[in-house]
């Protein structure tokens, strides 16, 4: 599991360490760590350390120190070495440091922009270490300019870009993002992931991260935001045991589907029995019905009522529209059942403005923004999709909080919020799963863990997640999953929504092999997020 922490809860983390007199030995950890990540970077990519060039963008602050100290270390390695100093002031161990080991510094001005905005494009890395938790807002005057004309030339895509603790004018608490932003290739953070870099739009512009441990993991609090890896789901995922039966294996009732988009309910279908329902039980049109039984022979059809219907869980909304009144009482019904409901599509502007955290909602941006606009948005009623896509942390709690159910935000970060403020994020998905249909198999997954997990609260109780914030962590679980058959489907070219279907029981084969041992062992070091 990989947590994420606010600025603000790190830097509260620091402090017993700062005030005991420990800020250089936590910046030297610190340095030393970036320092280290952009030699193994530039060898994994097989370049020589010795004469590549390095410029760091330096701000005024502790972030610039960091830069400083790290860059020092690298010239002691035979890098040539520029530092660029957006600010009068410098951190003053860090830049003499810095010049003892052999670097040049230069301040920019306006009249030095245009020749350092050359020097820096040239540079084979760039440090970006303007900003860091301390921040307040993004890059003003000359080192916006030069950043803006960075991204503005392409330039800096010939560079390898590493930033130092967070991307500048990234928000570490939220990843709301202030233009410009330089994008990073690889984001080397300190003491933990800050919540900003596993969220969109900031996730956008981390790349890879790397956690450097600097001594504070004993001081944090509980996280902001977990993410779910490989070892979680091999822990988590449901086992069938020896006397399993179809029915003790959970049943999931699916209402999806219409006569304009039939194909959806059987993409939920498909992706239910992927993810190792015990059975599953369509209720719909008989038109519909009918495709459901010639693609996926193994669901059990029928034009019954919801309360007649035996099942442990209901996928709800699919392929429905406004105008599918028969459907849209069958979801509403199944909502008003108490058992656990994922709700999608069509469903979510016909259910009750009040629910709770057994149902989980899976909107995309628009859908959530619809969403939030009929609630009257709280104290925002100016939220729209791009509102919520420059802010998702902000929407999906809204939302959540609002609805008391569970939201799943989809995304290339998938976000997962329940009502009491658990949150989970998960990006193991590729673009090419932004595919019609994609969200419907990922309803059928989310559906099937619901119907074989949604009972078990000792099962997530063992793994310190309390009983009302177990939908949040299946409808993870889910995502993750969704996301690594994706993965998995595609060589690198597109993909079929019915393929990612089709990949799902390799891709749970494939991490139920991990022991949570391997795992754990990992992640005491420095571990990549992506
Ligand atoms: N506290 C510590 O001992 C440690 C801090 N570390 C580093 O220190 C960073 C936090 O350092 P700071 O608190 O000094 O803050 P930052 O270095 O993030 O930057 C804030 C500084 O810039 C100014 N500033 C704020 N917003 C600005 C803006 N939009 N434009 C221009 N200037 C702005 C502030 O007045 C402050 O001086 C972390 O991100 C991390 O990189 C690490 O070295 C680990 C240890
Ligand atoms: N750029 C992206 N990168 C990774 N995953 C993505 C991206 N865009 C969308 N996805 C994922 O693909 C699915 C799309 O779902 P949705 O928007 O409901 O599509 P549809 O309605 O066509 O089925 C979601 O799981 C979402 O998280
Ligand atoms: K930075």
């Amino acid at each position: 599991m990989i947590s994420g922490y606010t600025g603000t809860q790190i830097r509260a983390a620091e402090e017993p360490l700062l005030a005991a007199g420990m800020g250089a030995v936590l910046m030297q950890r610190a340095s030393h760590g970036l320092a280290n990540a952009v030699i193994r970077e530039l060898k994994g990519r097989g370049h020589r350390i010795y004469g590549t060039s390095v410029a760091v963008l330096v701000g005024k602050g502790n972030n610039g120190g960091d830069g400083l100290f790290a860059a020092a270390f690298l010239a002691a390695r035979g890098m040539s070495t520029t530092a660029v100093l957006t600010a009068e002031a410098a951190h003053p161990e860090g830049l003499a440091a810095f010049e003892r080991a052999g670097g040049r510094a230069h301040l920019l001005t306006d009249s030095t922009l245009r020749r350092l905005t050359a020097d820096v494009a040239r540079a084979d890395v760039v440090i970006d270490a303007v900003l860091g938790t301390g921040a307040k807002g993004g890059l003003r005057g000359t080192a916006a300019a030069l950043v803006s004309r960075l991204a503005g030339s392409g330039t800096s895509g010939e560079s390898l870009v590493v930033a130092c603790d967070v991307p500048s004018g990234v928000d570490a608490d939220t990843g709301q993002v202030h233009e410009p932003v330089l994008a990073a290739d690889l984001t080397v953070t300190f003491g933990a992931a800050k919540a900003g870099l596993l969220a969109d739009p900031g996730a956008d512009y981390a790349g890879r991260v790397h956690v450097v441990p600097i001594g504070i993991e004993e001081n944090l609090p509980l996280p902001a935001l977990h993410r779910f890896e490989a070892g979680d789901l091999s822990r988590l995922l449901p086992q069938p045991g020896r006397r399993s039966h179809k029915y003790s294996r959970g049943v999931l009732g699916v209402v999806a589907g219409s006569a304009d988009y039939p194909g959806a309910a059987v993409l939920a279908c498909r992706g239910a029995l992927a993810a190792g329902v015990g059975m599953v039980r369509y209720l719909g049109p008989p038109e519909v019905a009918s495709l459901v039984r010639q693609s996926c022979p193994e669901v059990v059809c029928s034009i019954g009522s919801v309360a007649d219907t035996h099942v442990q869980a209901w996928l709800v909304g699919s392929g429905m529209g406004p105008g599918d009144s028969e459907q849209l009482q069958r979801a509403r019904e199944a909502v008003e059942s108490g058992l656990p409901v994922i709700a999608d599509a069509g469903a979510l502007p016909a259910l009750p403005a009040v629910l709770a955290p057994h149902v989980v909602l899976t909107p995309h941006a628009g859908e959530l923004a619809s969403l939030l606009k009929r609630l009257g948005s709280g104290r925002d009623p100016e939220l729209d999709r791009a509102a919520v896509e420059a802010d998702t942390l902000r929407a999906v709690r809204l939302a959540a909080g609002l609805t008391g159910a569970t939201v799943l935000l989809k995304g290339a970060t998938t976000l997962v919020e329940s009502p009491s403020r658990h949150s989970y994020s998960q990006a193991e998905g590729t673009p090419w799963l932004a595919t019609a249909g994609s969200g419907d198999v990922l309803a059928g997954v989310i559906g099937a863990l619901l119907a074989q997990l949604g009972s078990d609260v000792g099962h997530f109780r063992e793994s310190g997640i309390g009983p009302d914030d177990r939908w949040a962590a299946i409808a993870a679980l889910a995502a993750s999953l969704h996301g690594l058959a994706g993965r998995a489907a595609t060589a690198g070219g597109p993909l079929t929504a019915s393929r990612i279907a089709d990949t799902l029981p390799e891709a749970w084969d494939k991490v139920s092999r991990l022991t949570t041992g391997m795992e754990q062992g990992r992640n005491s070091h420095a571990h990549p997020l992506r």
